[in-house]
C-alpha cells in the first residue's frame, strides 16, 4: 500500500496538551518568577562577573554578576506584557478599521486600499520603521508593533464584517430600522468576536518575536530595564566564551512564540471543524438607465395599503456595466390582501420586494414613479418613517438559520426590538414574546424563549421568524420563498401559519415563491415576474382558470399540481431567461414564446388590462376577449415606431 505525499501532510505541530502546558508555564512564569527570583536577577556580585555556565549559575551571569538564568525567567513578564499590550494596541486599531470599511463601501474602498498597501510588507519591517517614527523605549515599541500589526487585524475583521452583514438577519435587523452601530454591537461584534480571538492569541506569540528582534536591535527596551530580546542581545556579545547568555532568552522566545501560536491554532482547529463561516456579496454603484413611461396605471389608487409603480432596481458593476434584476414592477396591494409574487429563478422576485422592504444597498439603486407604503413614502426615507417601517413591515427569509443570530437566544430575538426601540419593559416584552411564541403554535414557550437557534428544527425557526413579526404592529409581511428551505411536511404547516397570521392580525402578505401551486394556495391574486417585469397580474382564480399570458400558461403547465393533467408529462421551461444586464427593445419573452412573431421583437407590450382586474403585456394573450383589440394596438405601435 502506497499514500501519496503532499496533499494530506499537516505541519509537524506540538501535542495540543504540551503547547497547553508549555503556554501555563509561560503565564505562571510571568506572574510568579520576579517574585520567586526578582532579587537573584537583581543582586550585583562583581566577584562573579561574566562567569559562565555553571552548577551554580546554570546560564552564567552577566557583566555584574548577576544570575542569567534568573534574569531570563524573570523577563519573562516584560516580554509577555508588552506583547499582549502590542496585539492590544494592533487589535483595537485594526478591529475599528475593519468595521468601519466593512459596513461602509464607500470608506470600505480606501481603507482596502491602504490595507493592501501595508499588508505587503513584513510585519517586523514595518514595526521597524514604526518604532524610528514613534520614538526608541518600551512605549514606542509596544506602540510600533500595534501599528505593524493593525492591517493584518482590519483585513480579518473586514472579511468576517463583510460575511456577517450579508445574512438575513443584519437584512431583517435593518427592515426594523436599526443603525449602523446597533448591527455591528448585536450581529456583528458576536459573530466575529470568536476568530479575531483565535488571530489574537496566535499573534501574542508573533508579537513576542517582533518585540524581542527590537530590543535585540536596540530599538526597544532599554537598560535598565530588560526583556528576553534585550538579554539576547547581551547574551551574543559573549556567544563564544558563554553560550548560556544568548541561549536562554533565545530558547525563551522560541518556545514562547511557540506556544501563543499552537495553542491559538489548535483552538482555530477544534472551532473550524465545527462551524465555518461564508457567503458572498457583490460591489456596484449607480448607473442611467432609461426609466420606464409614467402612466396612470390602475391600481387599487389610495385605498392601497401598498402601492408600486414602475419601480427599477439598478446594480453597476465596478467595471462600470450596469444590470437591471428590475426593470418596471408595478401593482398595488390592499390592506389584508395576500399578493403571491412568482416566476422563475433570477426573475427579479426578492429583490423588487427587497427594494420595498429598503433593503437595497448602495451601489443598487432604486427608482420608481411610485414606492409608497401606507402614509410612508418608501422613496424618502427618513428616521421616523423608519422606526414606523420596523413596526409595521416586517421579512421572513427563505432560510431560518440564516435568519436568526446564532449568538443570541431565541427570546432576545423577540423582545429586543420592542424594549430598545419601543422603550417597552422587558417583563411585558417577555410575556407578548411568549404569547407570540404560543401564537405560532410553539410547544412549551417558556423553554424555546431560553434556547438557541441551533436547538431547533428548521419550521420551529421559520415559526420563531413568525413570532417576531407578530411582536410589532405588522400590516405588511413579506415571505420570501419561506418554505423552500424547510422539509416538504412542514412547508404546508408554515403555509397555513402564514396565512393564519394574515387572518389574525389583518396584515398584507406579499407571498414570494417559484412554485405558482404553493402560492395559488394561500394568495388572493397572484403576479407574475419574468426578468425584471410583472408580465401578469389578475385574481388567483383567473389566473389559474385563464392564463392571459404563454408565460404563465407554461408556469402552470410546468407546475406538478395545478392544472397540468396527471396522465400527460409536464411541459419543461425550453430555453433561458434574459440576464439583467441584456437590453432588449422588444418582449423579453419572445425568444422563448410560441406565439410571438416580429412584434414581439420589436416593441415591448404594456402591461394593460385584459378583463377584469387581470392585466397582461403581452401582443397575442391567450384570453379571447382582448385578443383582437390587442393585435390593432400592437399595430398602433408598430406603426407609431
Ligand atoms: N446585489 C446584487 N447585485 C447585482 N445583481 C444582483 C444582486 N442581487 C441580485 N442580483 C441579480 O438580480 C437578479 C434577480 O435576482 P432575484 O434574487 O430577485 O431573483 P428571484 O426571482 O428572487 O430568484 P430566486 O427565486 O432564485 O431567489 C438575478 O440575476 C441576480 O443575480
Amino acid at each position: 500500500m502506497s499514500t501519496i505525499p503532499g496533499r494530506n501532510r499537516r505541519r509537524p505541530r506540538l501535542p495540543g496538551g504540551a503547547s497547553a502546558i508549555l503556554l501555563l508555564t509561560f503565564i505562571f512564569l510571568c506572574i510568579a518568577a520576579p517574585l520567586i527570583w526578582g532579587r537573584a536577577a537583581e543582586s550585583t556580585m562583581v566577584v562573579d562577573a561574566n562567569q559562565s555556565m555553571s552548577g551554580r549559575h546554570l546560564l552564567g551571569t552577566d557583566d555584574l554578576g548577576r544570575d542569567l538564568l534568573a534574569r531570563t525567567l524573570v523577563a519573562t513578564r516584560s516580554s509577555l506584557v508588552l506583547a499582549v499590550l502590542a496585539t492590544l494596541v494592533g487589535g483595537v486599531i485594526g478591529i475599528a478599521l475593519g468595521l468601519l470599511s466593512g459596513v461602509s463601501r464607500r470608506l470600505g474602498r480606501v481603507i482596502g486600499a491602504v490595507i493592501n498597501l501595508l499588508i505587503a510588507f513584513p510585519a517586523l519591517l514595518l514595526a521597524i520603521f514604526f518604532a524610528v517614527l514613534f520614538g526608541i523605549g518600551s512605549v514606542g515599541s509596544v506602540l510600533a508593533v500595534g501599528a505593524a500589526f493593525a492591517p493584518g487585524f482590519a483585513r480579518i475583521t473586514q472579511t468576517l464584517t463583510a460575511s456577517a452583514v450579508s445574512r438575513d438577519y443584519v437584512d431583517a435587523s435593518r427592515v426594523l430600522g436599526r443603525g449602523p452601530f446597533f448591527v455591528v454591537r448585536r450581529h456583528i461584534l458576536p459573530n466575529i468576536a470568536e476568530p479575531v480571538i483565535l488571530y489574537s492569541t496566535i499573534h501574542i506569540g508573533t508579537a513576542i518575536l517582533s518585540l524581542s528582534g527590537l530590543s535585540f536591535l536596540g530599538l526597544g527596551v532599554q537598560p535598565p530595564a530588560y526583556d528576553w530580546g534585550r538579554l539576547l542581545s547581551d547574551g551574543l556579545t559573549r556567544v563564544y566564551i558563554s553560550p548560556g547568555a544568548a541561549l536562554g532568552p533565545a530558547v525563551a522566545i522560541v518556545l514562547a512564540g511557540l506556544a501563543f501560536n499552537m495553542v491559538g491554532e489548535r483552538l482555530a482547529d477544534s472551532i473550524g471543524g465545527r462551524k465555518a463561516v461564508s457567503r458572498r456579496r457583490t460591489q456596484a454603484a449607480l448607473a442611467a438607465v432609461p426609466t420606464p413611461e409614467p402612466d396612470a396605471i390602475s391600481t387599487s389608487g389610495g385605498d392601497a395599503l401598498l402601492e408600486v409603480r414602475h419601480l427599477q432596481v439598478l446594480y453597476t458593476a465596478a467595471d462600470g456595466t450596469v444590470t437591471t434584476p428590475v426593470r418596471d414592477v408595478s401593482f398595488s396591494a390592499a390592506a389584508g390582501e395576500t399578493v403571491g409574487i412568482v416566476g422563475e429563478s433570477g426573475s427579479g422576485k426578492s429583490v423588487a420586494t427587497s427594494a420595498i422592504a429598503q433593503l437595497v444597498e448602495a451601489p443598487g439603486s432604486v427608482r420608481a414613479q411610485t414606492l409608497r407604503f401606507g402614509d410612508v413614502d418608501l422613496l424618502r426615507p427618513t428616521r421616523q418613517t423608519d422606526g414606523e417601517l420596523g413596526r409595521t413591515m416586517s421579512v421572513v427569509f427563505q432560510d431560518p438559520g440564516e435568519a436568526l443570530n446564532p449568538a443570541l437566544k431565541i427570546g432576545t430575538h423577540l423582545i429586543e426590538p420592542a424594549v430598545t426601540h419601543l422603550h417597552e419593559p422587558k417583563p411585558s416584552a417577555r410575556r407578548r414574546a411568549l404569547e407570540a411564541l404560543a401564537g405560532v403554535a410553539i410547544s412549551d414557550p417558556e423553554r424555546r424563549y431560553r434556547q438557541h437557534q441551533h436547538e431547533l428544527s428548521g419550521g420551529m425557526k421559520q415559526r420563531v421568524c413568525i413570532a417576531i413579526s407578530l411582536m410589532g404592529e405588522p400590516k405588511l409581511l413579506i415571505a420570501d420563498e419561506p418554505t423552500t428551505a424547510l422539509d416538504v411536511t412542514v412547508q404546508r404547516q408554515i403555509l397555513r401559519l402564514i396565512a393564519q397570521v394574515g387572518d389574525r392580525t389583518g396584515a398584507s402578505i406579499l407571498f414570494i415563491s417559484h412554485d405558482i401551486a404553493v402560492v395559488s394556495e394561500i394568495c388572493d391574486r397572484i403576479l407574475v415576474m419574468y426578468a425584471g417585469f410583472v408580465v401578469e397580474e389578475a385574481p388567483t382564480a383567473q389566473l389559474l382558470a385563464a392564463p392571459a399570458h404563454p408565460y404563465t400558461q407554461l408556469l402552470l403547465a410546468a407546475s406538478p399540481t395545478m392544472t397540468a393533467r396527471k396522465d400527460l408529462p409536464l411541459t419543461s421551461l425550453e430555453g433561458r431567461m434574459p440576464g439583467p444586464g441584456v437590453d432588449l427593445p422588444g418582449c423579453y419573452f419572445a425568444d422563448r414564446c410560441p406565439r410571438a412573431d416580429a412584434t414581439c421583437v420589436s416593441t415591448r407590450p404594456p402591461l394593460a388590462e385584459v378583463g377584469v382586474g387581470h392585466r397582461a403585456s403581452c401582443w397575442h394573450p391567450l384570453t379571447g376577449s382582448v385578443q383582437g383589440s390587442r393585435q390593432a394596438e400592437a399595430a398602433d405601435a408598430v406603426g407609431a415606431a
